[in-house]
């Protein structure tokens, strides 16, 4: 498959700090050397990385998303290795090859009258690339956790996770936006609008959508439509943590009786340096009780985090907060 960067125990040495009388993470990491190897490996999770903010800038986000797998990397890396964080369930697969696109991005002025056209057209590159990937990992009988890039990703997974199931995918999202914009163009605002219109998403349920930033028209269509729904954040900040995991809950229950990915933008934590930043929002700790909570379920096909956008300052907070979501996930 083009377009993919195997790793190595070799090529991310550099990124562990080693400690006598210690093992890290990264230590105790699977790796392959080819992707055909996945079908015979005994760990049940793959983890990638999407180093990209092309679907970001065309929506007219904050760029940096393509800097978070590699903060993500520093961090996990160098979690202990212990009873707790089972690296050995783990295969650190790579990362999806985005030099070349990424170069392209970079390379179409602002001013051009078809800017953001000519960035939806290497978002649509990314997507073949992505759910050829995701298609491949599931039909090998593992689950991906992918790293983001922007929230345009998700329409990848979902393509490729139903190609491998030959069927519609259900999708829970924990997300401050839908992104369910309309189709001129990909980008990361409307991932799940392309997956619908495909015919690739089944029923779709936004957990902590924020009422300040949903246009009326996709509140419309949600209201009519027979299969996506949400929950608004605004209707879960006067409750106690109790009863906000038992609404998770009670979403979980709606999608996972089949076939379902988890996707979690970083936007939907408050005051996490993301794409679309906001000072309200679901606290670190919740986020990582309803990760452990939808990892419980056997129906539960990838996982996928996205957005996140790191800064120099920020890197530290990023990756940890990364690794603790992974370790969470695959624990
Ligand atoms: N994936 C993010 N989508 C959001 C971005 C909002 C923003 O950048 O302010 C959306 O389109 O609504």
């Amino acid at each position: 498959m083009e377009g993919i960067k195997l790793y190595t125990s070799r090529s991310i040495a550099s990124y562990i700090s080693t400690r006598e009388g210690e093992t890290k993470f990264g230590e105790k990491v699977n790796f392959i050397s080819n992707l055909e190897e996945l079908k015979s490996s005994k760990a049940k999770y793959v983890l990638f990385g999407i180093p990209e903010d092309i679907g970001v800038r065309a929506n007219l986000g904050r760029p940096g998303a393509a800097n978070a797998w590699k903060s993500c990397l520093k961090s996990l890396l160098n979690v202990q290795a212990n009873q707790y964080t089972k690296p050995e369930k783990l295969v650190l697969l790579g990362e999806v090859d985005c030099n070349e696109l990424m170069n392209k991005a970079s390379n179409i002025a602002i001013e051009d009258p078809n800017y953001i056209a000519k960035l939806g057209d290497l978002v649509k590159q990314l997507d073949t690339t992505v759910s050829q990937l995701i298609q491949f990992i599931i039909s090998a009988g593992k689950i991906p956790i992918i790293i983001g890039g922007g929230h345009n990703n998700a329409y990848g997974n979902i393509k490729g996770a139903s190609l491998a199931l030959k069927k519609p995918l259900n999708v829970l999202n924990i997300d401050a936006h839908t992104d369910l914009r309309t189709t001129e163009y990909r980008h990361s605002g409307n991932g799940f609008s392309f997956a619908r219109n495909e015919k690739l998403l089944g029923k779709y349920r936004v957990f902590g959508l924020h009422q300040n930033y949903t246009p009326q028209y996709i509140f419309e269509n949600m209201n009519t439509s027979a299969n996506d729904n949400y929950r608004l954040f605004e209707h879960l900040i006067l409750k106690s943590s109790e009863q906000i995991v038992k609404a998770f809950r009670e979403e979980l229950e709606l999608v996972a009786n089949e076939d379902f990915g988890m996707e979690l933008d970083c936007d939907a934590i408050k005051g996490f340096p993301s794409s679309a930043q906001t000072p309200s929002g679901f606290a670190i700790n919740m986020v990582r009780n309803f990760i452990r909570i939808a990892s419980e379920e056997e129906h539960l096909k990838y996982l996928h985090i996205c957005e996140a956008a790191p800064t120099e300052q920020s890197e530290i907070k990023v990756g940890k907060t990364l690794s603790y979501l992974i370790t969470d996930f695959i624990h």
